[in-house]
């Protein structure tokens, strides 16, 4: 009998796909949850804390299971592996979690060859393309989150000094989820102004978006993983949302521009890795990268950030 509803499945239950799974029990967005860790009995344990807040949230099925139990699944979250350590980078992870990859991803594949795989664990851009390699599916159906999450940084920040909701803001932190990403401030749009006419034109903003300002943003955007993993040890709940976001867009078919992860080859001359760009995302995953219009020195910046990208991939 065809199952109703959608299935999705997480592996790695750490601090990152606990949450994303959080997130999702509460979206009403799935009717099947497969939790799939090396720790069985973490997965158990958190597939029983969800399962006993059934009474208040849409009904659905969340487990702890083998890789035979993604059969039929629509998106598969890979969050499994090493996260950062204080004073670590993302990319200090690419070995160990590569080789860690190098097991899950066959599996995965053999057992839910239909589903979207959305790469979360670190550092994203390398894991994706890693994914791709070891998948062999075609394009877009591997995604990373990529800078989802940094975005949604950049929105709230630029919230915070305009008074204006989050959600209002239009803007993108393109290239690696990472330390050489490109918070592309020329893209930003505020009721279709550009930040400086909007605060002009405005009055209300405590501050203009004036470049200081603009600098001090694009470094908080650039170190926040940094800030919160020296206070608290990960970062789970902005990414658990964006990555919920992300499987709504596949989900229901939404064609939603998201700054995603995939493969760019041929655009803007860059090396061809997985690096994010604003992207058209719905049930296949990533259906095309949207071509935008950078300044100058945010262009060089994103073939900078390609190539950091493919020096680690070239190593591995
Ligand atoms: N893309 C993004 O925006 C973000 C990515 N991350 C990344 O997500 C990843 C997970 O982070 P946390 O949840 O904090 O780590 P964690 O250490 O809390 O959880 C990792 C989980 O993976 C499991 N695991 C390890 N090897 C496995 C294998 N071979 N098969 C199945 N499960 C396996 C572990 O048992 C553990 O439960 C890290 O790489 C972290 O850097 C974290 C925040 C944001
Ligand atoms: C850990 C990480 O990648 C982040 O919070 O951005």
């Amino acid at each position: 009998m065809k199952r109703q509803g959608n299935k999705v499945g997480v592996i790695g239950t750490g601090f990152v796909g606990a949450t994303t799974a959080y997130t999702l029990t509460l979206s009403g967005l799935v009717s099947d949850l497969v939790l799939v860790d090396k720790d069985k009995e973490k997965a158990l344990g958190e597939a029983m804390d969800l399962n006993h807040g059934a009474a208040f949230y849409p009904s659905m099925n969340v487990m702890a299971g083998e890789y035979s139990d993604l059969k039929g699944s629509d998106v598969v979250i890979i969050a499994a592996g090493a996260n950062q350590k204080p004073g670590e980078t993302r990319m200090d992870l690419a070995h160990k979690n590569a080789a860690i990859f190098r097991e899950i991803v066959p599996e995965v594949v053999r057992n839910a060859p239909d589903a979207v795989l959305l790469v979360v664990t670190n550092p994203v851009d390398v894991l994706t393309d890693v994914t791709m390699e070891v998948s062999g599916l075609p394009f877009g159906r591997v995604l990373g989150s990529g800078t989802v999450l940094d975005t949604s940084r950049l929105r709230h920040l630029i919230s915070v000094h305009t008074h204006i909701d989050a959600r209002n803001i239009h803007t993108y932190v393109l290239g690696e989820h990472g330390d050489s990403e490109v918070v592309a401030m020329s893209l930003t749009r505020l009721a279709g102004m550009d930040v400086h006419t909007f605060c002009e034109k405005c009055g209300r903003c405590d501050m203009d978006l004036g470049t200081a300002l603009a600098d001090q943003i694009e470094s908080k955007v650039k170190n926040a993983a940094y800030e919160i993993i020296a206070r608290k040890g990960a970062t789970y709940y902005a990414v658990a949302l964006a990555v919920r976001r992300i499987v709504e867009a596949i989900l229901r078919d939404e064609k939603a521009i998201l700054t995603v992860s995939g493969p760019v080859k041929g655009i803007f001359g860059m090396p061809n890795v997985c690096l994010s760009l604003p992207a058209v995302v719905g049930g296949e995953g990533i259906e095309r990268f949207v071509p935008v219009d950078l300044a100058k020195d945010e262009l060089e910046a994103l073939c900078r950030s390609a190539e950091a990208i493919d020096k680690v991939i070239k190593s591995l």
